[in-house]
């Protein structure tokens, strides 16, 4: 699609172009040399450069229509002067009056480059300066406007004698990163794309695939864009090089060398001071001419290119007309092209503009166009901010150290405490197993014992029976007594089953403690872990070695209760029956003698026999045997050894865990039957009584023989030393006191091996 004049007239509106003959003619001074920063907000900078004539304007005859009036004006389509006009030398032909009248238009730019104007005046006037606001971190852009052969390539890359304003910018930027290199740590990239067709291209890499924009907080990416890092100043002009090659370039009827592209060319740089870092761009623009069909010549694709330059050249003005109105809309989605000059137009950056212009009546209405939106472009404000990463307050940098020093941390953590989930695993499901299985032991040795001893009842009884001639109490005895022996068949057969499971137990156990001693400074934690549940084992263990206990006792003291119910009953009787014997002369003296021999017993038991009257201990003391810590002593923490010579007896109790109460590493109970120490005898008859907690844990309580009445004991001389409470006090060793032979008396001793 060509656009016409009308279009650009609609789209460049002529409000800033003022008569410069009038008398009423106004210049309008705007104060623009430097970036006017303020309250942030920079304007445009906009350059009006005019190229010399051409050799085809020149041979046309063509007349100038512009004059330069002084730095910063020219006066566009001059009033025609009655005086012959003079062009290098030749007098140049009149407007035809009769057809037009001239626009006699004042126009005024940041400043005006004549025909003779070098690139590197344009340079000094208008990049130069963008090199130090680049170092300051602000974005910076520059943009060549104008017709199709108006000099816009010309002004941005020059030619091989007259390099342009690329090549000088990135020279002066170079020998300033190079100056600053002491004190600044400068890292640069480049990328260099085109537009054309509405086609994004990478220039550097023209095989890869057309690119694609996309919106990106508020800015506009180009994605998949490389940049390629610049090491030296060779490189980087190589690259522009490279790029210019890969440029859309056709011949027209206005340029032989025509671009038919947009050329975006950006230097990316980074400064990074002591942890302040600034990244500023800089964008070096080199638009493709606008053109009219009829004038180009241009037909097919020649033609569809012109159209789309055309179109996305409206489209910039579109966007120059809102940002200069002040317009919250900006249409700039209506091309790719001022997508891509979002930033440079209305976001954050400095923004210089070069309008080139030829001065030739052939380019008139280009000319008048390119003028145009020159002036409007001068009215555009961008915000500009520096882009400062201080790094030492960045929200971005402080995520990025949190997430560094969380991945530290949890390294850390896997060299220094490994994941143990898999070792609590392990731990927990053995030693609840250990828990489970000696909890079931001991039920059943518990129960063991009980019937034990009911049944070593029974089996005394039947002499009783069987010399009072009671068959049938006799044989309800006997069958009581099979019953029993059964049970404790049973029980015994139960206690064979559990004993191989607690062997494989052990094992794992064993294994386990091996494991976790290889484990470096974890097997403390391990091992710690491993004794926490050992302790519990150990509680439970006790608990259930008293309740087993008391069990016994109750059922001693049942017991002892029917005796001595019996014997008072039978007392009375038998002196009675012997009395009358006596009495009627039928006594003998052989029953007269075992009379008062039975006397003399039963005064005896009525007195307490001392334990440490007995020289022996009983082989088969009847507490050692039911108690159930002996019985087991593997299974518990606590070892003990016997040692039946010398009557000691040791308990070595385990090295506390930190988990465990403090105890003496070791104590001895030495079994002294020699000492001095008195007993206070208790000729008190008492009757038999459950004995109570309190009884069994003091340890002071002696239940003697089956057939003996109830004898209290205190001993006194055992006065409790804090040692002594220490052990009194700790429930393994009560139940170890309370399964000791009854008929010795026990020194406590702490030994530190
Ligand atoms: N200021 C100048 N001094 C001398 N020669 C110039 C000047 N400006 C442009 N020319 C010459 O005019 C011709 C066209 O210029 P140039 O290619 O830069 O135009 P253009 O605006 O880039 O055109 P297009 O949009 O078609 O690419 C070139 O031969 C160039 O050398």
């Amino acid at each position: 699609m060509a656009l016409g004049k009308r279009d650009f007239n609609t789209a460049f509106k002529s409000e800033n172009a003022i008569s410069s003959t009038s008398s009423k003619s106004i210049k309008l001074k705007i104060n623009n040399q430097n970036h006017q920063k303020d309250n942030d907000k920079s304007k445009v900078k906009v350059f009006i450069r005019v190229r010399p004539f051409n050799e085809r304007e020149q041979s046309c005859g063509c007349s100038k229509i512009l004059n330069i009036v002084d730095k910063t004006s020219l006066v566009f389509d001059p009033k025609v002067s009655n005086e012959p006009f003079f062009y290098q030398g030749t007098v140049q032909k009149g407007r035809d009056m009769t057809k037009k009248v001239n626009k006699d238009m004042l126009f005024e730019f940041d400043q005006v480059f004549g025909e003779d104007s070098t690139n590197d005046e344009v340079y000094e006037a208008t990049t130069k300066n963008m090199v130090p606001s680049l170092f300051d971190g602000y974005n910076c852009s520059v943009f060549a406007y104008g017709a199709t052969g108006a000099g816009k390539t010309f002004t941005m890359l020059g030619t091989q004698t007259k390099p342009g304003i690329t090549y000088l910018t990135i020279v002066e930027l170079m020998r300033q990163i190079e100056a600053s290199k002491e004190s600044l740590n400068v890292s640069i990239g480049v990328s260099y794309l085109e537009v054309y067709n509405e086609v994004v291209k990478d220039l550097l890499h023209p095989s890869s695939p057309q690119l694609q924009l996309r919106e990106e907080g508020g800015r506009v990416v180009v994605s998949g864009l490389k940049v390629e890092k610049i090491h030296s100043s060779e490189q980087l002009f190589s690259l522009l090089e490279e790029g210019n090659r890969n440029r859309s370039q056709h011949p027209t009827d206005s340029n032989a060398e025509s671009s038919r592209s947009h050329a975006v060319f950006q230097v990316h740089v980074r400064m990074d001071n002591k942890g302040q870092v600034k990244i500023a761009k800089l964008s070096m623009i080199d638009l493709a001419g606008s053109e009219r069909g009829s004038a180009t010549g241009c037909k097919g694709t020649r033609f569809k290119e012109g159209s789309n330059i055309n179109k996305s050249l409206l489209a910039l003005g579109n966007c120059i007309n809102s940002l200069a109105d002040g317009l919250k809309h900006v249409p700039y989605r209506d091309s790719k092209l001022t997508r891509i000059l979002k930033d440079s137009l209305g976001g954050n950056c400095l923004t210089v503009m070069i309008a080139n212009i030829s001065p030739s009546s052939l380019s008139f209405e280009d000319s008048y166009n390119t003028l145009k939106y020159a002036s409007r472009a001068k009215c555009i404000k961008t915000k500009v901010t520096k882009n400062v990463v201080n790094e030492t307050r960045s929200v971005a940098y402080y995520k990025k150290q949190v997430e560094e020093l969380q991945e530290k941390i949890s390294k850390l953590e896997k060299n220094v405490l490994p994941d143990t989930s898999n070792w609590d695993q392990r731990i927990r499901e053995i030693m609840e197993q250990k828990k489970a299985l000696h909890r079931d032991m001991l039920k059943l040795r518990s129960q063991e014992k009980l019937t034990e001893w009911r049944l070593e009842h029974k089996t005394a009884a039947q002499s009783l029976y069987d010399s009072a001639g009671d068959s049938q109490s006799l044989s309800r005895l006997n069958s009581c007594i099979t019953q029993l022996k059964a049970r404790v068949e049973g029980i015994r057969s139960r206690i064979d089953e559990l004993k191989p499971r607690q062997e494989a137990n052990h094992e794992l156990a064993k294994k386990l403690l091996a494991d976790i001693k290889n484990q470096g400074p974890l097997s403390i934690w391990l091992q710690e872990k491993v004794d926490f549940h050992q302790q519990q084992i150990n509680n439970e263990e006790q608990a259930q070695c008293i309740d087993h206990m008391n069990t016994i006792l109750r059922l001693q003291a049942k017991q002892e209760e029917k005796h001595t119910v019996a014997i008072e009953t039978v007392m009375p009787v038998l002196n009675e029956c012997f009395s009358l014997l006596r009495g009627h002369g039928y006594v003998t003296n052989d029953l007269d003698s075992k009379y008062e021999e039975a006397m003399k017993r039963l005064d005896g038991i009525k007195n307490v026999t001392w334990c440490d009257d007995d020289d022996e201990v009983p082989k088969n003391n009847q507490y050692l045997r039911l108690s159930l810590s002996i019985l087991n002593p593997s299974s518990s923490s606590l070892a003990m050894e016997e040692d039946g010579k010398s009557s000691q007896s040791r308990v070595a109790i385990k090295k506390p865990s930190p988990l465990q109460p403090s105890l003496p590493k070791r104590l001895n109970l030495r079994s002294d039957s020699g000492s001095a120490a008195p007993l206070i005898k208790s000729k008190t008859f008492v009757k038999s009584k459950p004995p109570t907690q309190e009884n069994v844990t003091s340890g002071v309580n002696r239940v003697k023989t089956p057939f003996n009445k109830v004898t209290k004991i205190k001993r006194t001389p055992l006065k409790t030393s804090t040692l002594e409470n220490t052990l009194l006090n700790n429930k393994s060793a009560v139940r170890f006191i309370t399964s000791l032979p009854k008929n010795r008396r026990f020194v406590f001793t702490n030994s530190t091996s």
